[in-house]
């Protein structure tokens, strides 16, 4: 049976930088699955996200274009608890299934892929298929700017999106590798580079010890 690659787990929490970091992984090689961005697909016009939302709150939550209009559903979840425990309902399925999907479509000569999962340790699903777990980390003051500066969002409404996902010290208890989001660009990713090496080496390591179990010639007859 063909091996599998690796799989490096890779989270943060809301504009910590984690999209800048999976995009020098891509740039180096490295098959990249990202919820995030199969979330976005999901709420596309026709896509089964948006007909689960529309099917649960109606179309005056889908833009004239049929697609999930984001902001108005933001405004919905973030603030009602009930709501969002509805919406991580649906998606996380969806997400789940086109994960699986994906990661069976990586080509066995990658020895390791980046699965990026904004929620990793909230929703707990890929903790147990993770390889590894690498965390951005950033202060929360960073976070917020950032955030501001790409989407307009006020504090409070990125507030109350970081009150639904785990504190930063926990996330970094349970990182098996850390990335520094605070510095530039430039140093982050150079720590990519330094990462993607070692991910090259580790990953290697292990499927070469894998490679030898299951080459071993049976002796029980
Ligand atoms: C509610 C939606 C429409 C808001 O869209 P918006 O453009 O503001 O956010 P976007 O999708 O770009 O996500 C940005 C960040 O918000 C945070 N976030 C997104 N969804 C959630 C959620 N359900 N719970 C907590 N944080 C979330 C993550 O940090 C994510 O990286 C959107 O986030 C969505 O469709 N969420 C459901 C899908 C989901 O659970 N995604 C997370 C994958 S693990
Ligand atoms: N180290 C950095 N220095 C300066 N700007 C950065 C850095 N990392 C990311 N940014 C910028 O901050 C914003 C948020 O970064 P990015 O989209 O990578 O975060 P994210 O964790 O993927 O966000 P989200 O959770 O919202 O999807 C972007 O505009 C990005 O260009």
């Amino acid at each position: 049976m063909g091996r599998l690659s690796r799989i490096i787990a890779l989270t943060g929490g809301i504009g910590s930088g984690k999209t800048a970091v999976s995009d020098h992984f891509a740039r180096l090689g490295v098959p990249v699955i990202d919820t995030d961005v199969i979330a976005r697909e999901l709420g596309k016009a026709g896509a089964a996200g948006t007909e689960a939302v529309a099917a649960w709150l109606g179309r005056e939550y889908l833009t004239a274009d049929g697609a999930i209009d984001r902001a108005r559903l933001r405004a919905r979840v973030f603030g009602d608890a009930e709501a969002k425990r509805q919406l991580d309902q649906l998606f996380h399925p969806l997400i789940q299934r086109q994960v699986e999907q994906d990661l069976a479509a990586v080509a066995p000569d990658h020895s390791y892929c980046l699965l990026v999962v904004p929620l990793l340790f909230e929703t707990g699903t890929y903790v147990a298929i993770a390889d590894r777990i690498l965390v951005v980390d950033c202060d929360p003051d960073i976070q917020i700017s950032r955030v501001q500066a790409r989407s307009g969002l006020d504090i409070a409404q990125i507030q109350a999106i970081m009150s639904h996902q785990i504190d930063r010290d926990s996330r970094r208890r349970r990182a098996d590798d850390l990335i520094d989001g605070n510095q530039p660009l430039e140093k982050v990713q150079q720590r990519v580079a330094e990462l993607h090496e070692f991910y090259l080496s580790w990953a290697g390591d292990r499927n070469a010890v894998q490679d030898s179990q299951s080459a071993a010639p049976d002796l029980s007859n």
